[in-house]
């Protein structure tokens, strides 16, 4: 196929997974956003001009992980490759468990699509198929992708989403430590197989939790609880499990989220003054933490031409 446009601008959400029982499948997009700006050039350069998160950090070149999704995704779609200059506003932080490779795979898929001639030609189930290649689960791209709450799944033709209903009596603070965490190794510490009694426990959960999600808010603290991963995990983020466990027992649904080490808490309705008053008795221990309440994202990633701000 040929491309069609020289110039996109994509802005894609930061996610959550999991959301306790739902492991490798939830997640829920959340109103913090990296975005991104490509223009095509003649020549072969690939360059890349990063702020914000990850700046002098990540690789400026075609090992990007914008620069390959976005290379990759125009192969598949059968366009030409040309060089590009490449600018990321990024302000999703990075290893925290907050989507953050997710959004740059997202935001290169995408910025692809939009190059192309024919855009339509790139559908959503497609679109997450690559992403989920680069992820190796599809659980925080199908709401980079789609916003809202997600369920997502991987089948004989590939990975699939669905969108869950989401009570707008509920909101996300996420408690975001100052040290990070490679997915990778939190996925290491997990165990090849878990007590059938923890998985019926945890299947049971997260099917509470698409009824607790959708009108039940009352539900989440119990829809939330999981037995599969969070505890293996707190021997890599013992300050996480810690105020995962302090903010539950006092009825916060909290869980870890992503592969951590950000702490995620949805409250439902008259819910957020006792968790203010919580973390603010809980300072000391909270102290390196930063709290943020953002917005739940609805959108999912956007492509408009255009320029960045
Ligand atoms: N915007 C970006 N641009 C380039 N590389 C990125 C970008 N965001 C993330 N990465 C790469 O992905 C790594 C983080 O991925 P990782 O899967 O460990 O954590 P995460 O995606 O932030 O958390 P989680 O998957 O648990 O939600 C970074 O160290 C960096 O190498
Ligand atoms: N489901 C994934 C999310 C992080 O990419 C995990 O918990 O490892």
């Amino acid at each position: 196929m040929r491309l069609g446009a020289d110039h996109v601008v994509v802005r894609v959400p930061a996610t959550s997974a999991n959301l306790g029982p739902g492991f490798d499948a939830m997640g829920l997009a959340l109103g913090l956003y990296d975005e991104i700006e490509v223009r095509l050039v003649a020549s072969d350069e690939i360059r890349v001009d990063v702020t914000g998160e990850g700046a002098g950090e990540v690789p400026d070149g075609e090992d990007h992980l914008v620069v390959r999704a976005l290379r990759h995704t125009l192969e598949v779609a059968g366009a030409p490759l040309t060089g590009m200059h490449l600018r990321c506003a990024n302000r999703i932080p990075h290893g925290r468990g907050l989507g953050s490779s997710a959004a740059a795979v997202v935001s290169g898929i995408v910025a692809a699509r939009g190059l192309l001639a024919d855009p339509q030609a790139l559908g959503r189930t497609t679109m997450l198929g690559i992403a989920t290649a680069f992820e190796g689960h599809p659980d925080n791209a199908a709401p980079a992708l789609r916003g809202g709450a997600t369920l997502a799944w991987s089948g004989p033709a590939g990975p699939r989403a669905v969108d869950l209903e989401l009570d707008p009596r509920i909101a996300a603070t996420v408690l975001v430590p100052d040290v990070r965490l490679a997915t990778s190794r939190a996925r290491g510490v997990l165990p090849e197989q878990v007590p059938h009694a923890d998985a019926a426990f945890t299947a049971g959960r997260a099917a509470l939790l698409v009824e607790a999600l959708a009108r039940r808010p009352e539900l989440l603290l119990d829809a939330t609880e999981d037995r599969i991963h969070q505890d293996y995990r707190a021997e890599v983020m013992a300050a996480t499990a810690e105020l995962v466990r302090s903010l539950r027992a006092e009825g916060l649904a909290a869980t870890v989220s992503g592969a951590g080490p950000t702490v995620l808490v949805l409250t439902g309705p008259g819910q957020q003054e006792p968790l203010d008053a919580l973390l603010a008795d809980l300072v000391d221990d909270v102290a390196g933490w930063r709290r943020a309440d953002p917005s739940i994202d609805t959108a999912g990633a956007v492509c408009r031409s255009g320029s960045m701000n």
